[in-house]
């Protein structure tokens, strides 16, 4: 954990249900994650990844412990800080695209931004049109998600979650649904990102080729971080 750290992770815990029926799901998770580092989190079924993903989006509290991106302590912020937090320097993506079925490739990638700003601008509209031209798809920027195949769609996702130039993207499972082919592009795609742009890189997979293509391999057993690995 160095003072140059984008995420630090200390003690962070969750639990769900109460009572007898309470489950401790992350017994106390530590980590830190420096700038333009691709790291692969990994770890069993139901060991807890999609859960820490989710606290560190913040889109869940984590019910101990603390959790701080850029200088900002997230564990305490209020939802307001989380939701403008998240929206600008978080990117996200899930196992199933989640693009808004009725907007087109350029619209879904331009999401976030006018979200964020609450309104659309030709600026916008611009960088959407860039970044589908480096996930390769220029020439699909009308098509509406249905009309496109199951890895060009996860490659639209790729390219809303850059929208805000976020500093740490969240990937959960992001090629868990795609063939063999399609699971590389999307990968070659996240390197080429993390690279050129230094945009940090969190992925959890069951894939060790997936793994295999990050810099450090952080492993979930049992609530807590069983290894912590730099693999380059
Ligand atoms: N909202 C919830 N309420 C109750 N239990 C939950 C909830 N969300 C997750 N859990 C439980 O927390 C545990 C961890 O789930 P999580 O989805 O984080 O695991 P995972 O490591 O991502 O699993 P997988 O690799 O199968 O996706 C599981 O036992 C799950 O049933």
């Amino acid at each position: 954990m160095t003072a140059a750290s984008i995420l630090i992770v200390e003690a962070l815990t969750k639990s769900f249900g109460s009572g007898e029926n309470e489950v401790q799901v992350l017994k106390g998770v530590d980590l830190a994650i420096s700038p333009g580092e691709m790291v692969a989190l990994l770890g069993p079924s139901g060991s807890g990844k999609s859960t820490l993903l989710n606290i560190l989006g913040t889109l869940m509290r984590a019910t101990g412990g603390k959790h701080a991106m850029l200088g900002v302590d997230l564990s305490v912020a209020s939802d307001a800080e989380r939701t403008v937090f998240r929206s600008t320097r978080l990117g996200f993506v899930f196992q199933f695209h989640h693009l808004l079925p009725d907007l087109s490739a350029l619209e879904n990638v331009m999401m976030p931004a006018a979200a964020a700003a609450g309104r659309e601008t030709r600026a916008m509209r611009q960088r959407a049109a860039e970044l589908l031209d480096a996930v390769g798809l220029a020439h699909r920027r009308d098509y509406r998600p249905a009309a496109l195949s199951g890895g060009q769609r996860q490659r639209v996702a790729v390219a809303r979650a850059l929208i805000n130039e976020p500093a740490l993207v969240l990937a959960d499972e992001p090629t868990g649904n795609l063939d063999r082919e399609s699971s590389d592009l999307v990968m070659e795609l996240l390197r080429r990102i993390n690279s050129e742009t230094g945009t940090s890189f969190l992925i959890s997979t069951h894939d060790e080729r997936i793994a295999a293509q990050c810099d450090r391999r952080i492993e979930i057993l049992d609530g807590k971080v069983s290894a912590d690995r730099t693999e380059r």
